[in-house]
């Protein structure tokens, strides 16, 4: 999609040197260099609150209301002056009754007033008793224990005042900030439009779950996990399905792809073989800027443009393709979607119950499962196989262990692990 809001200026980030490095980036440059080019759609729309879950605040909430709105009582029981029930050896007449929802009158000296969790706290009452510590007597309470005067009463203002920002623009809208939209009454927010993103899958061996195999074919896993993690996103997926491994069955889906979204991904055909038509068409089409990363799982890694749109070409295996979408893809999605907070996920220090003694050559992210040991420290295994294609790997595991190259490691060392949450949605 041609929207000047959406292009990707030709600015160099992560070092100045083009695309097609000699080197491999590492990880850091490769993001830096990536999210140089990512400029956020700025199209908004007003949205009813209800419908907003997963999208990118434009403009931040700010309350109209203090929080609490008035002071309210924290618990089923009684309102009163501390003081009255001293004074009157622990028994008070009841004067009112005050169920949520209704406000009552100011409170008679030396009365209590019965009252229930969420309504107004009487104007002259300065404490809410328990009713497990109260008795009822007649039209009186008697209580029958110390109290604590001042004690549950939620105040006005207390959690925030009026004039408070609650929502920061940018912030992606999980169910807790509707809720807090809601609560100070924003019936409407105003969020990005969601973004679209065209996604095809290379391949002439691949077929669609549903059909049988035939001789040298195998499922194109990708596409789930693209449309997956993308919807997880909050994404729009043009799904332009299996694309042959034909140079102009290439050039031609890429620019079909590039005409109707914001961002085109394509899984396989980025590496090196003469069958792998990617980069060459992406750099028919525009420009690549961005191919290989010293990593594993995803050494092939391609970034660039197609015309206007941003390109992101993921290596064919399954695995490599979940842990670039992770590391690279997400964060530079985010960053279009207009949220803040766009980099590469939190890793969590934790221990390694394996060793490996001879060292990675590139930095390695396996497939890893945290747990809690019976001391209660972290532990952390990696899978049986580093193998890319195997994605077995990543339904066993919980997450990633970070193996730094060129570094063996011995059980009980320190290693990174992200979490499997920390790369979706
Ligand atoms: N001579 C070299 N060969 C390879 C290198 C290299 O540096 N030199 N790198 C290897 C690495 S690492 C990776 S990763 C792969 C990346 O390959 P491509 O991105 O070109 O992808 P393809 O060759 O098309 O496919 C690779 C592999 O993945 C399977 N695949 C592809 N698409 C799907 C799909 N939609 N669903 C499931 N599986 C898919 C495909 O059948 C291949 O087995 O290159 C290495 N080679
Ligand atoms: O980069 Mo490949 O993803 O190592 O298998
Ligand atoms: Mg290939």
């Amino acid at each position: 999609m041609a929207e000047p809001s959406n292009s990707c200026e030709p600015e160099p980030a992560g070092g100045s040197t083009p695309a097609a490095q000699d080197k491999p980036l590492t990880v850091e440059q490769a993001l830096e260099r990536l999210l140089g080019y990512a400029r956020p759609v700025d199209e908004t729309e007003a949205l009813p609150t209800a419908d907003c879950l997963g999208r990118v605040l434009a403009e931040p909430v700010v309350s109209g209301v203090d929080l609490p709105y008035w002071d309210n009582s924290a618990m089923d029981g009684y309102a009163l002056r501390a003081d009255d029930l001293a004074a009157h050896g622990g028994r008070l007449p009841v004067s009112q009754r005050i169920p949520a929802g209704q406000c009552g009158t100011p409170l008679a000296p030396g009365t209590a007033a019965r009252i229930f969790t969420g309504a107004p706290v009487p104007e002259g009452a300065d404490t809410v008793v328990v009713q497990e510590v109260c008795e009822p007597e007649d039209d009186a309470v008697r209580v029958s224990a110390e109290i604590t005067p001042g004690a549950n009463i939620r105040r006005r203002g207390e959690e925030l005042t009026a004039g408070t920002e609650v929502l920061a623009a940018g912030t992606r809208l999980g169910p807790q900030h509707l809720g807090m939209a809601a609560g100070v009454g924003a019936a409407e927010l105003r969020v990005h439009r969601r973004l679209k993103v065209a996604i095809l899958a290379t391949g002439d061996e691949l077929v669609m779950p549903g059909t049988a195999l035939g001789p040298g074919q195998i499922y194109n896993s990708n596409r789930f996990l693209f449309r997956a993690l993308l919807q997880a996103l909050g994404c729009e997926v043009i799904d332009l399905g299996i694309v042959a491994d034909d140079r102009e069955a290439t050039v031609a889906a890429l620019r079909d792809a590039a005409g109707q979204s914001d961002l085109v991904l394509a899984s396989g055909g980025v590496s090196v073989g003469e069958e792998d038509h990617i980069r060459p068409a992406v750099e028919r089409l525009g420009s690549l800027d961005l191919w290989r990363v010293a990593m594993r799982p995803g050494k092939p890694f391609a970034f660039g443009r197609i015309g206007e749109t941003p390109f992101i070409g993921s290596p064919g295996n399954p695995v490599s393709l979940f842990v670039t979408f992770g590391l690279f893809a997400r964060p530079f999605i985010q960053r279009l979607q207009g949220m803040r907070d766009a980099g590469l996920p939190q890793a969590l220090p934790a221990r390694a119950g394996f060793s490996l003694s001879k060292p990675v050559k590139r930095r390695d992210y396996q497939r890893a499962r945290l747990s809690i040991d019976a001391d209660g420290q972290t532990l952390v295994e990696v899978f049986r196989s580093t193998s890319s294609a195997a994605l077995s790997s990543l339904t066993w595991a919980n997450g990633l262990a970070i193996i730094p190259e060129g570094e063996p490691i011995r059980e009980g060392d320190r290693v990174d692990f992200i979490p499997l949450s920390e790369l979706l949605g």
